[in-house]
């Protein structure tokens, strides 16, 4: 097969399939070339031209808002959002505090996309379904990520309400083998073993304590390693123990995937955690974690979490700019 011109995704110039079709067929693709492994890339690119035909911003940033943190896109000026059933192809959010719509504007003179609810494992979609939104915003022409998320802190230093700058992952579920890119891969979407030992960009999280020291909020800023397990059950005292050991700061339920995806298709990736709950590790307690608190303590956070990814993507677009 000749090379085919790729400059959409990874920058990579060309390259030659390894074969010539992919299995596709199956349940959920009705032989139509989405395979339950993943929709095709022509699909995927349907769904980026109906988003094209619909906006007018041509959004170079996207932001994934974490549960309860959907307020994050309410700063955003010149605003126009699309409600994830109007859009080919995607899935719905069903989780409280996910409202489930795309919001494109500006954010500071930055055309951004946000999306106000995310998808998760435990709602019933396969990973690869959660992730969709994240190679949409690549096929429109989106390179760098900040995927958000509200966690459960299990380090002992960390208090309610701190934000976690994500430096590295552990992919618990990737273990098991549930990987986004588990499946056929198209090599336009990027290469079939991406490294991943870099996934969240070293400059973005020195811009980020920058930033904090610039807003004051450096004592509430931290630094740690965050692991996403299926849920939806929240989780026992002993797995979290063992997290503990193996060197987990955060505990979710999302981002890790999705990380994964943006970095296969070469996208810049920033991580936030907004820590909602203290995990618990003893017996010897009656708390209990829960979706409720997960939403106050969003809710708390709010004019924080605005002030500070608004600050973080002026700062992200100036250096990927420079660096052009
Ligand atoms: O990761 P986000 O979507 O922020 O939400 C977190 O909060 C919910 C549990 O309260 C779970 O969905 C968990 O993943
Ligand atoms: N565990 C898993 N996911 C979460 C938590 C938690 O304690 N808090 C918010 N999301």
């Amino acid at each position: 097969m000749a090379p085919i011109n790729v400059t959409v995704m990874g920058g990579r110039k060309d390259y030659v399939p390894a074969k010539e079709t992919l299995p596709e067929v199956d349940a959920e693709g009705n032989g139509n070339g989405n395979s339950a492994k993943g929709y095709s890339y022509e699909t995927l690119q349907e769904t980026a031209n109906f988003l094209l035909a619909r906006i007018s911003i041509r959004p170079t940033i996207g932001i994934i808002c974490g549960s309860g943190m959907g307020s994050l896109a309410e700063s955003i000026v010149d605003a126009e959002s699309i409600p994830y059933e109007e859009i080919p192809n995607f899935p719905i959010s069903t989780v409280e505090g996910h409202h489930g719509r795309l919001v494109f504007g500006r954010l500071d003179g930055v055309s951004v996309v946000a999306m106000q609810g995310r998808f998760h494992y435990y709602e019933g979609y396969p990973l690869w379904k959660c992730c969709l939104p994240v190679r949409v915003m690549r096929l429109l022409g989106v390179k760098t990520l900040i995927a958000t998320n509200a966690a459960g802190g299990l380090n002992p230093t960390y208090k309610i309400g701190d934000l976690m700058i994500v430096k590295d992952h552990i992919n618990m579920m990737g273990f098991a083998g549930n990987n986004p890119l588990h499946g056929p891969n198209d090599e336009r979407f990027g290469p079939r073993f991406p490294p991943m030992n870099k996934a969240y960009n070293y400059e973005y999280r020195k811009l980020a304590k920058e930033v904090a020291k610039e807003y004051n909020i450096e004592n509430i800023v931290r630094e740690g390693v965050y692991t996403c397990l299926g849920g939806p059950n929240f989780e026992t005292v002993a797995e979290l123990n063992m997290l503990k050991m193996v060197g987990v700061d955060a505990v979710g339920m999302s981002t890790v995937h999705e990380v994964i995806t943006a970095r296969h298709c070469d996208m810049n990736v920033f991580a936030l955690s907004l820590i909602t709950n203290e995990c618990v590790t003893s017996y010897e307690t009656d708390d209990q974690a829960n979706h409720d608190e997960v939403l106050d303590v969003g809710r708390m956070r709010q004019d924080i979490l605005r002030k500070f990814v608004s600050r973080l993507v002026t700062r992200f677009h100036q250096i990927d700019n420079a660096s052009l």
